[in-house]
C-alpha cells in the first residue's frame, strides 16, 4: 500500500474535499479525495468504481484508493493524477467573457469533454450528477441517457462562457426549477461580445503583444507614464500604506491589503498560485465584464502566453493598463482594448526594476487600479468608491 502525506487543501466538491498529497517513498505528488460522512462514502465509492474502470487521455488518471484514519475518523481517499492548471471554471471566473476563454478555447474544452464523455459510455451509469448540471429528466428521475449528457455539456459551456454555473444554486428551488418548470438557462449574449471584438478589439495574442510592444516603446521614449486623469477616467482607488500581513487598513478614504506571495516569476508572469490567494483580497468584478481582480486576470495570460514576454493582459472590453512605476524603464502593457469600460492598473515594484521584467523576480510595493466607470468589486460587495492598494510583500525574493 502505498504510503503518504495530506498536503494543502487544493478544493471542495459537493462530496468531500480535495488535497495535494505526496507519496513518502517516491516524494511523487498527486491529489487525493476524500470523504467521511456515509453518504459522501457512498457516491466516492461510486466515483472510484467509475475512476478506476476508464482509461482516457482527456479524464483525470486514478491511481489508487484506500481508508485511513485521522483524527479519529475513518477516511475514504481516491487518489488520482494531481492537475495543477486549475479548473476551466476559474479559468472562465478569472477572465472576461469572451475575452480569455474566446469562442476557440470554448470550442477546444468542449471537444476534449466530449471526448472524456465518449470515453465513459459502455457501462450504464446510474442517474446521479452535480445537481446544478443535471438534465431535468435525471432530477425527475425518470431518464439518463445522452440527451443527458448534452444538456449537462450545455450548462458547462454557459458556464465557460459567462464564468458562472447556468443555474444560479437555491438549494431545492433550483432543482425543482430545473426538473419541473419549462425554464431554460440564460443564454450567454454572443452577438454583444462580438460586437465589441469588432470594435476593435483582438484576441490574438499576436496583436496583444505588438500593442504591448509600441506601448512600452512609446513609454521608454517618452519617460514614463502619463497617470493624470483624462477622458473620463476615474480613480476610484488610491494612497499606500503599510502593515502586516493579511490586514486590511483603513487610511482615509483608501483601503490597503498585504499578501506575501505576490511575484513576478522568470517568465514574467504572475504565477496562478498568486493570482488566487490575491484573488481573494481583491476580486474585482465589474458588472459582469469584470476583470477578477488586479491580479488576477494575469494568472489567465500565464496560461496563455507562458514566457510571452511579461504581464500581459487581455481583457475584452476592459481597456486596461499596466504599469510597474518607481523603476529605470516603467513597463507597460497595454491591453489595447476600447470598450465601453476603461481600467488601468498601475503596479509599483518595490526597489525598482530592471528593463527587462522577464527574469527578475520582485516582490510588488503596491497596485492600485483606475477604473472608468467604477467597477463593482465583491471584496467590498459593491461599487468600489474608495481606493485600493495592495503590499504584497515577498521578503525572499528580494
Ligand atoms: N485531480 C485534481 N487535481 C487538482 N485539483 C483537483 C483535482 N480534482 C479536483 N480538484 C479540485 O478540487 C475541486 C473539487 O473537486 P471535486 O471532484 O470534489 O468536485 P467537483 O467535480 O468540482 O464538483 P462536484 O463534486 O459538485 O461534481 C475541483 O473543483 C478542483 O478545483
Amino acid at each position: 500500500m502505498v504510503s503518504w502525506v495530506r498536503g494543502k487543501c487544493v478544493g471542495k466538491g459537493s462530496f468531500g474535499s480535495v488535497n495535494l498529497a505526496f507519496n513518502k517513498q517516491t516524494g511523487a505528488v498527486f491529489a487525493v479525495k476524500t470523504a467521511s460522512e456515509a453518504n459522501q462514502v457512498q457516491a466516492l465509492d461510486n466515483e472510484i468504481k467509475i475512476l478506476s474502470s476508464l482509461s482516457s487521455p482527456f479524464i483525470v488518471k486514478f491511481l489508487g484508493d484506500d481508508v485511513s484514519s485521522e483524527n479519529s475518523r475513518a477516511c475514504r481517499n481516491l487518489h488520482m493524477e494531481y492537475l495543477p492548471g486549475g479548473t476551466v471554471a476559474d479559468l472562465a471566473s478569472s477572465t472576461q467573457r469572451f475575452a480569455d476563454v474566446n469562442e476557440e478555447t470554448v470550442r477546444s474544452f468542449t471537444y476534449y469533454f466530449g471526448s472524456a464523455i465518449d470515453a465513459t459510455c459502455g457501462e450504464p451509469l446510474l442517474p446521479r450528477g452535480s445537481p446544478l448540471w443535471m438534465a431535468p429528466e435525471v432530477i425527475k428521475r425518470e431518464y439518463q441517457g445522452p440527451e443527458s449528457d448534452v444538456w449537462s455539456l450545455g450548462c458547462t459551456i454557459i458556464e465557460m462562457v459567462t464564468g458562472k454555473p447556468a443555474w444560479e444554486d437555491h438549494g431545492v428551488d433550483s432543482l425543482s426549477r430545473i426538473g419541473f418548470s419549462n425554464e431554460l438557462p440564460e443564454l450567454p449574449n454572443f452577438e454583444e461580445d462580438i460586437d465589441v471584438m469588432e470594435r476593435g478589439m483582438s484576441s490574438s495574442f499576436e496583436n496583444i503583444e505588438v500593442a504591448a510592444r509600441n506601448r512600452i516603446g512609446k513609454l521608454v521614449a517618452g519617460g514614463g507614464v502619463n497617470w493624470e486623469t483624462k477622458d473620463g477616467w476615474v480613480e476610484v482607488r488610491s494612497c499606500c500604506g503599510h502593515r502586516g500581513r493579511g490586514e486590511e487598513e483603513e487610511l482615509g478614504t483608501s483601503s490597503v491589503y498585504y499578501s506575501d506571495s505576490a511575484w513576478i516569476s522568470e517568465e514574467g508572469c504572475i504565477k496562478r498560485e498568486v493570482c488566487n490567494s490575491i484573488g481573494s483580497e481583491l476580486h474585482v468584478d465589474g458588472s459582469n465584464r469584470s476583470i477578477s481582480c488586479g491580479i488576477c486576470w494575469c494568472g489567465a495570460v500565464c496560461s496563455g502566453r507562458k514566457g510571452g514576454g511579461g504581464l500581459g493582459c487581455h481583457y475584452g472590453s476592459q481597456k486596461v493598463e499596466l504599469s510597474v512605476e518607481g523603476c529605470k524603464r516603467p513597463y507597460v502593457c497595454h491591453g489595447d482594448y476600447s470598450g465601453k469600460q476603461g481600467m488601468r492598473i498601475n503596479m509599483q515594484l518595490a526597489g525598482g526594476m530592471k528593463s527587462n521584467p522577464n527574469y527578475v523576480a520582485r516582490k510588488f510595493h503596491y497596485i492600485s487600479i483606475v477604473t472608468s466607470p467604477p467597477f463593482v468589486c465583491s471584496h467590498h460587495r459593491g461599487l468600489c468608491s474608495r481606493p485600493i492598494f495592495f503590499v504584497p510583500q515577498r521578503p525572499d525574493l528580494d
